[in-house]
């Protein structure tokens, strides 16, 4: 059972005397310079920036302000600029138009290798790490593991795991939301992707993989016994030896998970994947499910608990179903009140808040002359909250995605919480339908209510965004649960 510690502090983002160290950090900008000066008659225009504090840059300002920084970095040099952060400098996009000249990458000048800095050594060769051709080629047998029937096969097994766990859920008390939905997601990432029972191994393997997740995010880059990166690199050799020594049990087997369906899959023309590959995606796909799906879902719960009328309004719709056993795909798609919701959580709060990528060759995003080997950074959780698509940006309101508001309709990657371009989400349908098969389930079983009146939940922002407090909500049992 979740128990409710306090603010997990300190953190990269709260540590002693912030307070004071605060307001300091944010008077010193250093000098407003050029990036790169463009190469004469290019017609190009500079990328304007400033570097921030002498070696740390703005690092923990953006931990602290992720997405409200880089608003003040538009508003200051436009949709384009550069600053200084985790040791390194970096071009910021915000805007639709601007992410779109990046990932769209129409004269294939960006490359992932923005990905490799962060994840590179723990999720090697995973789909979102290859470029070109070979991702291609790649993304074309993996799109067999995602056809509409494999998501039906899939959602009949999440439904069901929901389903048994969900209304063991603790009531009448706040509890942490967010480690409840982590937990779920890790049991649904063991059954329905590794194929595997919730036992001692899983959980091993479970350990293993959130070593290689957070040694990502390490600060000391190189293998030091015992800490984040050395963790990691043992670890990613644990999860590969897990998945390569099943391989053949599993290219032989009727199972119908993920991990059974990168060993079968095939395209038309008999590409498939080899034992390295499968490897490979496994570890690179359980990463990029799990952590997007539970903040996706704690996000919804937060603002459901916060906003009863929508609450009421998705449960109506729930309540539609809720003779009809544990939810299928077919069954998500009618829920359209919550649909609208979890566009509105993914705009509010943005799991993937950017997206890393690196200039390979000499080019220019809007005009602005980016030199080669710049890193870039698109800015999809700030890209969301700019005025001049969004009414009242800030605000949680659903019906934008309504006719005949449709206010994400305005350019085509208004909304961008699934990337796009040719490494859009390939696992979006799926993602959505276990998000919402978890809201449902929750809504056919429980109110959500805030801990107190007047209760705000705080993000943590130094690295995907993520409830400081584990979000607490009170789970109150409805009167009369369904079946
Ligand atoms: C709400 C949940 C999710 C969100 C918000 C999300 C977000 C994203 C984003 C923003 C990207 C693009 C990254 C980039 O261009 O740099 C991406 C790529 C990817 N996602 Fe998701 N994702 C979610 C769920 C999932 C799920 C459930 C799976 C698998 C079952 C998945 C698998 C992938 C893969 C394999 C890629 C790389 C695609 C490529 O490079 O071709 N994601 N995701």
């Amino acid at each position: 059972m979740a128990l409710l510690p306090p603010l997990k502090r300190p953190t990269l983002a709260h540590y002693p005397g912030d307070r004071y160290l605060e307001p300091l950090f944010r008077r010193v900008h250093g000098r407003v310079s050029p990036l790169a000066e463009p190469p004469a008659d290019s017609g190009l225009r500079p990328v304007m920036g400033e570097p921030g504090l002498p070696v740390v840059g703005k690092t923990f300002l953006f931990m602290r302000h992720g997405p409200q920084l880089s608003i003040e970095h538009y508003e200051k040099f436009g949709p384009v600029s550069w600053t200084n952060f985790l040791g390194m400098r970096a071009c910021a996009v915000v805007g639709a138009e601007a992410a779109q000249a990046v990932l769209v990458n129409k004269d294939k000048a960006f490359s992932q290798s923005g990905w490799q800095w962060f994840i590179g050594p723990f999720f090697k060769r995973g789909l979102m790490l290859l470029d070109g051709e070979e991702h291609l080629y790649h993304r074309r047998i993996m799109q067999e593991a995602f056809t509409r029937p494999r998501l039906e096969a899939y959602a009949r097994q999440f439904g069901a795991v929901i389903e048994r766990e969900v209304p063991q859920w603790p009531a009448d008390e706040p509890v942490q939301v967010y480690p409840m939905v982590k937990d779920l997601s890790l049991g649904i990432a063991t059954e329905i992707f590794m194929g595997a029972e919730q036992d001692e191994e899983s959980a091993r393997i479970a350990e293993a993989f959130e070593d290689c997740v957070r040694a990502g995010l390490a600060y000391v880059r190189f293998p030091v016994p015992g800490l984040r990166w050395d963790r990691g690199l043992r670890s990613r050799k644990v999860l590969e030896e897990y998945f390569r020594s099943r391989i053949p049990a599993k290219r032989a087997s009727d199972d119908e998970d993920l991990f059974a369906a990168l060993c079968k899959v095939e395209t038309d023309d008999g590409h498939a994947f080899s034992d390295e590959d499968v490897v490979n995606h496994m570890i690179f796909l359980m990463m990029a499910a799990h952590d997007t799906s539970t903040i996706t879902a704690t996000a919804v719960c937060w603002f459901l608990a916060k906003h009863p009328e929508w609450q009421e309004r998705c449960r109506e719709e729930s309540l539609v179903l809720a003779d009809a056993g544990p939810i299928d795909l077919a069954g998500t798609e009618k829920l359209q009140s919550l649909d609208l919701c979890v566009m509105e959580a993914l705009r509010l709060v943005t799991p993937v808040p950017g997206m890393a990528r690196r200039a390979v060759r000499d080019t220019e995003i809007l005009g602005h002359f980016v030199p080669e080997g710049t890193m870039i950074t698109v800015s999809a959780w700030a890209s969301h909250l700019l005025p001049m698509i969004w009414t009242a940006a800030d605000q949680f309101d659903p019906s934008r995605y309504e006719e005949p508001r449709r206010e994400d309709k305005q350019h085509r990657l208004a909304h961008m919480a699934f990337g796009g371009g040719a490494h859009k989400c390939i696992g979006m349908s799926f993602g959505r339908a276990e998000v919402k098969a978890l809201v449902h389930t929750i809504l056919l079983h429980h109110r959500l209510e805030l801990p107190h009146p007047g209760y705000e939940v705080a993000w943590d922002m130094t690295s995907l965004p993520t409830p400081e407090d584990g979000l607490p909500l009170v789970l109150r049992p409805l009167r009369k649960a369904p079946r």
